[in-house]
């Protein structure tokens, strides 16, 4: 039978298959009969015949063999298309004699019945609807049932099933919107992949998807989370389903299928590090897929909202390294947000109320309250409804008489989905369009249709916005307007912190914090401030990973972040945080060697810098002791240690004490002879001699600790007296006397001739980070003085030393320490 190879790989089978097929006694002359009846026992068979045709022979039953060649030619002339058909044809052709009634053959296989795309529409609508329940209940996991099922509808039996199944695909997706962590497959202990809820991930748990840490084993693509998990089932541009095909084709014009997102803070307060996570779910999301992102402003509340809000978001995002597409307000579309609410009345979709505010709570119904209950306004005549929302907008109700509410549904459990208000009467000026409006539009009214105005593909916020879905995709179809898919993110929180504005508030009004950029905060500024690269967020965001999942993070996880970033950029210099002085007595008066040291060990790049070794120079105290031990290897009387990048270790002969028995200051021999061993441990220091470059005084090293004491403080059962009594009023260490080498000022002047405008680059003297050599990783304060550029540039170090005050912010230490211990061990 190899002979028949050829003419059925001619129908599309592979080589193997045909070659299978071909030594199936019973199929191979079945098929080979068929294929020749339907007139292609030469020449090319186009992909569907040869399927039908092998559809055919597989399964043709032997009370319908005598029919083959006139099934093979329904199929070969295009009038069986699809399985159902043949299916039907041979079902039907069993019970029949050899001579066929053609008009009762072509009824029962619905040959010439065309099922149009509205029809396939209308009947998954109406298939789903009365499964609704089911489809809410279990999600995706209901599918494979449901779209089984869904081949019994009657009206479906002859549609194409490609079309039907795309019908269902789309409204499915718009009931249920995209898969998140209620569809996730939870593997079961046998590996096996089982249906089930997922379990709550608790807090500090890694999250799923936690990318590789930056500091071990090798760096992955750090937009490779937006390829992932649930990210990666979100739709294609264009695959979002509209009310209405012409909504889509108008999209898909104005963004060319690019992807679209949004970052729409509310410019009440200052962004916190769980922005940062927002920031990089919608411009990350967006850039990898090679889409734009608005920042959008969603200043929609005119109550709470301040210039110097505005401005520090615009400042973070673009601190955070991202640009946006273009920056915009929800208030710019007051004016056409007010219009749509018109045409939503005229719609009878919406209605003016008048209730109170408990009213309404009332008439929502829920839990002890009973069902929900329709008020008197709802009914009212549209005319009604048009006339009182143009008193609204004229000024004629106060606050609190008169709201727009939509006629969104009355019968629901879902909180969030029910008569919600659209807008209300405030007698507030706002931001930017001043007294203009005294009424406003609320979130649930501007945020989904302020989306629609930006054709956002994928609009992505986090989870507590989940059960607005229902009333976001309503009012999109209700207007008739274009409509995004809305994905929700679990929200970022770290520990040993609270983020919440009222919160941050709380602590700034009570004095326990500088201001809302108070280093020891984790809103942006303060993070910013204190010295933490915005790389470093970006990495911890993204290895954390996104996920459903609300996360609380051990802090812990940033502070590596940064230590693998500063590890990498920070130049190296020698500080003594308290000075000890020493004299190497065998030196002449005079002496200095200029020491040529690199910013960072075997990295070139980063330049090095000039390092004066004199007679005198100051170790840290810390590095000597007066009474030995065999297990110290550092300085003590008698004992030698060698100095970071100085030829030969020095070894301590006298010791002077002061008044209280403190040692003030170390004689010491420079070991510069021949066979000295070599020390067993090596110190920072810093030179000491006016004429060859006195160290720089730091005027204050500011060192943090936790601001509060337990990991969760906002948890009742760790921190019973409430969050407030778990602030460390003493995690501020402000250390003063510190000195650092005066190749200080050769790293400012690399950083202020790397800066396009120095001076106005002043305000960014956070990007002045350096490791402080076994003392941890340091930033220039804001409350710092620079010397003027021009002294800078002179590389005139005494007259920098001179001009400058330097305040530093202990960013990081430079290892995880036990979290128990004292954060200031290491400086
Ligand atoms: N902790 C968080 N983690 C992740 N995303 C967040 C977090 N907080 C806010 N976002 C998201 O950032 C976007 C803009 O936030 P907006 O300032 O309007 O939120 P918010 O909920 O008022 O924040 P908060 O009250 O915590 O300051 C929203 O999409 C919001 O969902
Ligand atoms: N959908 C969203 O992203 C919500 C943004 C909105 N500004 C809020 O947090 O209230």
């Amino acid at each position: 039978m190899d002979d028949l190879v050829p003419l059925f790989t001619r129908i599309g089978l592979s080589e193997q298959k045909a070659k299978e097929t071909a030594k199936n006694k019973k199929l191979a002359p079945t098929l080979a009969a068929a294929i020749e009846a339907a007139g292609f026992a030469s020449g090319e068979v186009p992909e569907t015949i040869g399927k039908m045709l092998y559809r055919l022979a597989s399964t043709i039953t032997p009370p319908a063999l005598p029919h083959l060649d006139h099934l093979a030619q329904a199929v070969g002339d295009g009038r069986l298309t699809t399985n159902e058909q043949v299916d039907a044809a041979i079902k039907f052709s069993a019970t029949q004699d050899p001579t066929v009634d053609t008009a009762a053959f072509e009824r029962a296989c619905g040959i010439g019945v065309t099922v149009s795309d509205d029809e396939v529409n209308q009947a998954v609508a109406e298939y789903l609807q009365t499964h609704h329940d089911r489809l809410v209940k279990d999600r995706y996991r209901a599918l494979g049932a449901l779209l089984g099922g869904l081949k019994k509808v009657e009206a479906l039996r002859w549609a194409t099933p490609a079309k039907v199944k795309a019908a269902f695909d789309d409204q499915v997706l718009n009931i249920l919107g995209p898969k998140d962590e209620r569809d996730e497959i939870v593997k079961t202990k046998g590996g096996k992949g089982k249906d089930k809820a997922p379990k709550a991930v608790p807090a500090q748990a890694k999250a799923d998807g936690a990318a590789t840490p930056a500091a071990d084993g090798p760096r992955r693509d750090p937009d490779a989370i937006f390829f992932e998990g649930e990210l990666s089932r979100l739709h294609r541009p264009g695959g979002n389903p509209q009310i209405d095909p012409a909504l889509m084709e108008a999209h898909l014009k104005a963004t060319g299928g690019q992807v679209v997102t949004r970052f729409p803070p509310e410019p009440n307060g200052f962004l916190h590090i769980g922005h940062a996570k927002a920031i990089n779910v919608n411009f990350g999301y967006a850039k990898a897929h090679g889409g734009v992102c608005y920042l959008r402003y969603d200043d929609t509340n005119p109550e709470a909202e301040e210039e110097r809000y505005f401005t520090s978001i615009l400042e973070a995002v673009k601190w955070l390294g991202f640009t946006p597409y273009t920056v915009t307000y929800s208030s710019d579309n007051f004016q056409r947000l007010y219009e749509l609410a018109v045409e939503l009345i005229r719609r009878d979709k919406a209605y003016v109320c008048h209730c109170t505010g408990e009213e309404i709570k009332a008439h929502r119904g829920g839990d002890a309250k009973g069902p929900r209950s329709d008020c008197v306004h709802r009914a009212r005549p549209v005319a009604e409804s048009l006339a009182e929302f143009q008193k609204m907008k004229d000024g004629r109700y106060g606050e609190g008489e008169a709201v727009l509410r939509m006629k969104m549904n009355m019968q629901d459990g879902n909180p969030q989905f029910w008569d919600l208000v659209a807008y209300r009467v405030l007698n507030t000026p706002h931001h930017r369009t001043g007294s203009t409006w005294c009424i406003y539009p609320t979130y649930d009214y501007t945020h989904c249709l302020c989306d629609s105005f930006e054709n956002i593909t994928h609009s992505l916020c986090t989870t507590e916005f989940r059960q607005s879905r229902e009333s976001y995709y309503w009012l999109c179809d209700a207007l008739g307007v274009y409509k995004p898919v809305q994905w929700e993110y679990g929200r970022l929180n770290v520990t040993n912190t609270v983020l919440s504005k009222r919160k941050l508030l709380q602590l700034v009004n009570a004095g326990l914090v500088s201001g809302w950029d108070d280093p020891r905060l984790y809103t942006l500024p303060a993070l910013r401030r204190r010295g933490i690269p915005p790389q470093a967020i970006n990495n911890f965001v993204r290895e954390v990973g996104i996920t459903t999942s609300n996360t609380t993070i051990e802090v812990e996880r940033l502070d590596n972040q940064t230590r693998a970033y500063l590890d990498e950029h920070a130049p190296r210099l020698m500080a003594v945080v308290k000075p000890l002085r020493i004299t190497l007595t065998n030196l002449p008066e005079d002496f200095s060697e200029s020491l040529t040291v690199p910013f960072k060990p075997r990295t070139p790049a980063m330049g090095e810098h000039t390092v004066p070794f004199t007679r005198e120079l100051y170790i840290d105290a810390s590095d000597f002791r007066l009474e030995d031990s065999p297990d110290y290897f550092r300085l003590a009387r008698g004992k030698s240690v060698g100095l970071l990048h100085v030829p030969h270790p020095i070894t301590c002969e006298d010791v002077e004490l002061d008044a209280a028995g403190e040692p003030v200051h170390l004689l010491c021999r420079y070991e510069n002879g021949p066979d000295v061993p070599k020390p067993k441990a090596y110190v920072q220091w810093v030179a000491h001699n006016p004429a060859h470059g006195s160290p720089v005084p730091i005027q204050e090293l500011r060192v943090y600790d936790r601001l509060f004491r337990h990991n969760n403080p906002l948890d009742k059962s760790e921190v019973p007296e409430g969050w407030l009594s778990d602030v460390d009023v003493d995690s501020l260490h402000r250390l003063t006397g510190a000195l650092v080498e005066v190749g200080v000022w050769d790293a400012v002047r690399r950083w202020t001739a790397a800066m396009a405008d120095p001076v106005v680059e002043r305000a960014h003297v956070e990007n002045l980070r350096f490791q402080f050599v076994r003392i941890g990783y340091f930033a220039v304060d804001k409350d710092s003085v620079l010397p003027p550029s021009e002294t800078v540039a002179s590389g005139d170090s005494a007259a920098c030393t001179a001009a400058g005050q330097l305040v530093f912010n202990r960013i990081v230490t430079l290892r995880e320490s036990n979290k128990k211990e004292s954060g200031t061990t290491q400086a």
